[in-house]
């Protein structure tokens, strides 16, 4: 299987003692404003009690994009063995990860973040992601042991797509909408999803690097479980780049762009990034949450009027992927049938992406 990371791209982050100007993507004298800790962060929404949670998501996804989310029954134990699983794959032996490398025609395997082309600089962290089985990948990495890897992949993939499922109801009765009205949200297997392994080794010279460049997710929602280590920023107007600190056992949800265009753009998707850390590896497991394919997503007819037309055009999950591939920041705005409301900025054309 031809790999698209040349040995070049692909360094081994865990054995390099100085960061390399490839991977320099601001003199340590530059300040983003994002060490500013005294910030208030991204809503925590207990999901004991649906009818609380609604109000409480609504006004998360109009004014952060994102929320955190405790007491979603997702065991801490799954977590625990996801985050294993994670750990198992990064710390295997270069060559070894690349037998499961990405294909330059693919989405699955192992690799550099996807958007790495719209930069110059390269990002101080490694990915895996999958999408449909993992076996014939987890054959390659562990010829003789891959079964506990698989396992643990179904175990928190059917839990999450539960709690998507969920999650999504929640969402759809805060804009005042029924799952019935949304013929594909209803039922089991009603989106189409794929998992996001992120890994940022301890890097020599933090302030310089970049985990993974601000971007949004081409999702309806992205559901992150992020190890007990810091590294995720949501940016928000007026308040620059804010931490979501770790909280045990809590899992952070992301507006995608995929909501976006559902909600008419009164739900913004979020603009994020994970800096890195001098002593410490990060590790992130991202739900990345989608339609069924072939389900054109569109503004909910509800939400549309005449004084409210529909601002983007259909486009099914595979169509805005391959959009974002090539326009990635603009993908958004290049599926846009109208200009944004007055009063509704759009911070993502503009975007405050860093090129190195
Ligand atoms: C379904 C997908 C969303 C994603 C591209 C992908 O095909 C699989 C990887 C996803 C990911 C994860 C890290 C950030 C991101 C921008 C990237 O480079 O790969 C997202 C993509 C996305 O949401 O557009
Ligand atoms: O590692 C993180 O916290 C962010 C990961 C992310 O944004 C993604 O996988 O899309
Ligand atoms: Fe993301």
């Amino acid at each position: 299987m031809p790999s698209i990371i040349s040995s070049e791209k692909q360094l081994d982050l865990y054995s390099i003692k100085e960061l390399p100007e490839s991977h320099a993507w601001r003199s340590s004298l530059d300040d983003d404003g994002s060490r500013n800790i005294n910030v208030e962060s991204i809503p925590v929404i207990d999901l004991n009690d649906d009818k609380f949670a609604i109000d409480r998501i609504g006004h998360a996804c109009k004014t952060w994009g994102a929320f955190q989310i405790i007491n979603h029954n997702i065991s801490q134990r799954l977590l625990n063995d996801m985050e294993t699983c994670g750990t198992r794959l990064f710390s295997l032996p270069m060559q070894q990860k690349l037998k499961a490398a990405r294909s330059s025609d693919g989405i699955a395997g192992y690799g550099v973040a996807r958007i790495s082309s719209f930069f110059s600089k390269l990002m101080w962290s490694e990915g895996f992601t999958i999408f449909g089985s993992p076996l014939e990948h987890a054959r390659q990495l562990w010829p003789h042991n891959y079964n506990k890897f698989c396992d643990v992949i179904e175990q928190y993939e059917n839990e999450m797509e539960k709690l998507a499922g969920r999650l999504m109801g929640l969402m759809l009765g805060s804009l005042g909408i029924t799952k019935e009205d949304v013929k594909w949200a209803v039922g089991p297997r009603s989106g189409c999803s794929a998992l996001q392994l992120n890994s940022y080794p301890a890097c020599p010279d933090p302030d310089r690097a970049m985990g993974l460049a601000a971007h949004t997710d081409s999702t309806i929602f992205t559901i992150l479980h992020q190890n007990n280590t810091s590294g995720l920023q949501v940016f928000r107007e007026g308040n620059g780049w804010v931490t979501v600190p770790p909280l045990r056992g809590a899992l952070v949800i992301n507006v995608g762009d995929l909501l976006h265009i559902l909600s008419n753009g009164l739900y913004p998707s979020v603009l994020h990034r994970a800096v890195v850390n001098r002593t410490r590896h990060r590790l992130s497991v991202a739900y990345l949450y989608g339609p069924p394919s072939g389900v054109k997503i569109s503004p909910l007819s509800k939400l549309v009027d005449q004084r409210n037309p529909p601002m983007y055009r259909p486009v099914t999950w595979s169509e805005y992927l391959g959009t974002k591939a090539k326009h990635f920041d603009k993908a958004l705005s290049s599926v846009r049938l109208c200009a944004p409301r007055i009063g509704f900025a759009n911070s993502k054309d503009q975007s405050g992406v860093q090129v190195g």
